[in-house]
């Protein structure tokens, strides 16, 4: 469970990113992160992996408080908190399996992670993932040759490799047609559900993040204008998040949404709302 209060962070240029952001996520729980550019998602991700310092708050990850821990208690949280990025962060020339058992590197000693030595039980996790995300056919191919759908999910594959117990997600769809788009945060949606991890995903599309989470919050201005389920978003909401803009495209794409493959594999409204009382 990741619980986040009154969290507020000012850069030193003076801008104010975050102003007193609170909210909890329990276990399972998928939630969009949706707001115009500049409204402070990536400043709330950064906060939570604290690669960015907040100027006041807490973030709390299974009890322990990320904003108060430094050198070996940082590295040991940030080994919890698996990352997911857009443009994906593999290691061109490394294959498909030695980009996910570098998911182990916050846990093996220097010269194992540099001889590239993992124990029995990393590889085999690492297969075992492989398999889950539907990459066991491409273990040993390198990162590069694989297209950008693939590469998301040895991303993905990598992110659960280390173990976490929670997932922040930045962008995961940005760079992939819409098709293979939808089938990552299917696929993410699933793992999540799977494993019982709770996950922020930052994103611009607002009908996929209709479409596959379970909870959206909606940031202006670095604080929170909306925080429901999705199909509570409707057009006020989303003029009040975004202000005044052309919703042509939203409403479009919101009949898409109404499709049965879109909500397969959508728990039921309870569970949803579990953590939104
Ligand atoms: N390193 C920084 N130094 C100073 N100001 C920053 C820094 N990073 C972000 N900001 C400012 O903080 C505010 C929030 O930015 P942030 O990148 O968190 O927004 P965002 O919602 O992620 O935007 P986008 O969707 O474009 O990625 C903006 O006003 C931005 O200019």
């Amino acid at each position: 469970m990741l619980r986040v209060s009154s969290l507020s962070k000012r850069y030193k240029g003076g801008d104010e990113a975050l102003r007193g952001v609170a909210f909890e996520v329990p276990a399972g729980q998928v939630v969009a992160l949706i707001g115009p550019s500049g409204s402070g998602k990536s400043t709330l991700i950064r906060c939570i992996n604290r690669l960015v310092k907040p100027t006041n708050g807490s973030v709390e990850l299974n009890g322990t408080d990320i904003t108060r821990l430094g050198g070996r208690g940082l590295r040991r949280a940030r080994r919890l908190m698996g990352m997911i990025f857009q443009e994906y962060a593999l290691v061109e020339r490394l294959t498909v399996m030695e980009n996910v058992l570098s998911g182990r590197l916050g846990y093996v000693s220097f010269w194992r992670s540099f001889l590239r030595r993992f124990p029995q039980s990393d590889v085999d996790k690492a297969f075992a993932l492989l398999d889950r995300v539907g990459l066991a056919e491409h273990v040993d191919k390198r990162a590069s040759d694989m297209s950008g759908g693939q590469r998301q999910r040895v991303g993905i594959a990598r992110a659960l490799e280390q173990d976490p117990a929670l997932l922040l997600v930045d962008e995961p769809t940005a760079s992939l047609d819409p098709k293979t788009a939808r089938q990552i945060m299917r696929l993410i949606c699933e793992v999540c559900r799977e494993r019982g991890l709770p996950a922020i995903i930052s994103m611009h599309d607002v009908p996929l993040a209709k479409m596959f989470a379970d909870r959206i919050i909606g940031l202006r201005a670095g604080e929170i204008v909306f925080d429901g389920l999705p199909a509570k978003l409707d057009r006020a909401v989303l003029t009040e998040i975004y202000g005044e803009e052309d919703w042509t495209q939203i409403h479009t794409d919101d009949e898409a949404a109404d499709t049965p493959d879109a909500h397969e594999d959508r728990q039921p409204l309870e569970e949803r709302m579990a953590g939104l009382t």
